[in-house]
């Protein structure tokens, strides 16, 4: 790891009275939210000291994404009051938090798709901002950060990693007194993580305040002064996460232990269920990755995880294998050793397999249909949901039902629209739709973002059970610990290129991570890999 440069040093001093262990910057007391008859904040009591970094945990669903809602002046309260530096503080709108200095990363991204990164973070700043002069501050802070943008390039084409970069890069610009992240590394690589970590240690050091939510327990331990938790709703400790072990952070969140994932031994490997050779993909995005001679397989019965930085062809291979985007070579890839690669996505699913994108609002999951209209986008080819032509409701119910019991997604109401669900809730549902459905390939791209500990190991065990049935699992994700956890094989995806498939017990995360930098790779390798 390098060391964090130095950052551009705030343009906007803090008032001489903010100091480490002064009294409360925000205050929330009694804060409560309902959505109808469901409580989803209950009688809150929470103080944010300046100069601290205060974690907000709590398992999905907890109600800490309303509480940071009520914050920012994005929703109204219906009982309890908030306090900014002693004053009472009701923010009618995130304009008047903002003014107040108050800056959010959010967990679902705030972003246009249709704009530019630096329109997008004009947005986020003053009116008087011109344009070109903070593309320029731009591209320059993103370096210095360590989480590299191109001021120029659509948010649409962006992975959800470099949207949560631009997130990350807005707020910092806007040099916030109090500073809210939710989730914010789920989807980062552990060098930007650390460079994140080394900003908020800048920032309390400097006397803001920052309020950290996360499912990565270890970081709030590594970072974090005090943690506030929550269960269904209320507040049920206030600590001091370093004098708490990670196991018992994860109890106090979810009132019982979590238990880990466990392999299943002794179970056969198949036949190459997916096969990848010689795939070569020219994006038509002029700043998309072009995949270069892409070759691996995945075994039914093994799980193949894809490590990488986000950008380096991850979208593009998913793209490819789902059918979202046709390849030339139809037997570029093989499903069960039948050419596929000019096949639609429908086509695929007929044939077994099951793809889980990485975005699940918007891409995995429509945000205005219901659940059950969501559970169909992908389960229409089956004759018991859809007879003749004939949507059966009581089936699709029925299936939503079975998702929901099997993988503990927690609803406020029956049958819901998609972006009711807390982002773990909806996580565990699109993962859950397509597991259901048993397929015989599943190509899954971040399957645990946002999920708590609990429903994470849940998801992994899920996996690890669909390869033991034999199906071949394919998991593109960032989080290292997660590949090495479920993982067979480990591949690293670099440029366009794919590194040579290792057994996870015979590579650890420094060499992935070396991998994932661009070093390591064989000679040839790496010229390709550079553009040579
Ligand atoms: N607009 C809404 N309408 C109805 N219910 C909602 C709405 N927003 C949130 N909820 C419900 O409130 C509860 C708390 O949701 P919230 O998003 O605050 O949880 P969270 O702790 O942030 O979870 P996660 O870790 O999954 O993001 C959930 O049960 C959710 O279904």
């Amino acid at each position: 790891m390098t060391d964090p440069s130095p950052l551009p040093r705030p343009t906007r001093q803090l008032a001489p009275d903010a100091r480490p262990g002064d009294a409360a910057l925000f205050e929330a007391i009694g804060l409560t939210k309902r959505y109808g008859g469901f409580v989803a904040n209950d009688s809150i009591d929470l103080a944010v000291a300046p100069g601290r970094i205060h974690a907000l945990l709590g398992e999905n669903g907890a109600g800490k994404s309303t509480l940071v809602k009520l914050i920012c002046g994005l929703i109204q309260p219906d009982g309890g009051a908030m306090r900014w530096r002693g004053a009472p503080f009701a923010p009618e709108g995130p304009a008047e938090a903002r003014a107040h200095g108050i800056g959010l990363v959010s967990q679902h991204f705030a972003l246009f798709d249709n704009l530019t990164v630096a329109e997008n973070v004009a947005l986020g700043l003053p009116a008087a901002t011109p344009l070109r002069s903070l593309a320029a501050r731009l591209a320059q802070v993103s370096e210095d950060y360590g989480l590299p943008l191109d001021p120029k390039r659509e948010v649409w084409r962006l992975s959800v990693g470099e949207r949560q970069r631009i997130e990350i890069v807005r707020a910092l610009l806007q040099e916030p007194r109090f500073l809210i992240l939710d989730e914010p590394t789920a989807v980062l690589t552990p060098s930007e993580a650390d460079r994140l970590f080394a900003e908020l240690e800048r920032l309390r050091a400097e006397g803001r305040a920052v309020l950290y939510i996360s499912h990565r327990l270890d970081e709030v331990q590594r970072l974090c002064d005090v943690a506030t938790i929550l269960r269904g709703g209320r507040v049920v400790a206030t600590c001091d996460p370093r004098a708490n072990t990670t196991a018992s952070l994860a109890r106090l969140m979810v009132g019982s232990e979590v238990s880990q994932p466990r392999s299943q031994p002794g179970h056969a490997i198949g036949a190459a269920r997916l096969s990848v050779a010689g795939l070569d993909i020219n994006p038509d995005d002029p700043h998309g990755t072009a995949l270069q001679a892409v070759s691996f397989d995945v075994r039914g019965g093994e799980i193949v995880g894809i490590a990488g930085v986000a950008g380096n062809g991850q979208e593009e291979l998913f793209a490819a294998l789902s059918g979202e985007a046709l390849v030339r070579d139809a037997r570029s890839i093989l499903i069960d050793g039948q050419p596929c690669g000019d096949l639609p996505i429908t086509r695929r699913r007929e044939l077994g397999a099951a793809f889980v994108p990485e975005q699940r609002l918007g891409h995995a999951a429509v945000p205005t249909l219901s659940l059950s209209d969501n559970a169909l986008l992908t389960h229409h080819a089956e004759p018991s949901l859809v007879r003749h032509g004939f949507i059966r409701r009581a089936a699709l119910r029925d299936l939503v039902e079975r998702i929901s019991t099997a993988f503990d997604v927690r609803t406020a109401a029956r049958d819901p629209e998609a972006r009711r669900l807390s982002g773990g809730n909806l996580q565990k549902f699109i993962v859950g739709r397509e597991i259901l459905r048993q397929p015989k390939l599943l190509v899954v791209n971040q399957p645990s973002w946002g999920l708590d500990a609990g429903a994470a190991a849940a998801i992994r065990q899920a996996l690890i059970d669909l390869a033991a049935q034999g199906a071949a699992v394919l998991v593109i994700s960032q989080d290292l610990d997660e590949l090495i956890e479920i993982a067979d094989r480990i591949g690293v995806m670099f440029h366009g290129r794919l590194s040579p498939l290792a057994a996870s017990s015979a590579i650890d995360r420094e060499q992935l991570g070396l991998l994932m930098g661009g070093s390591g790779w064989p000679q040839r390798e790496a010229q390709h890999a550079a553009g040579a």
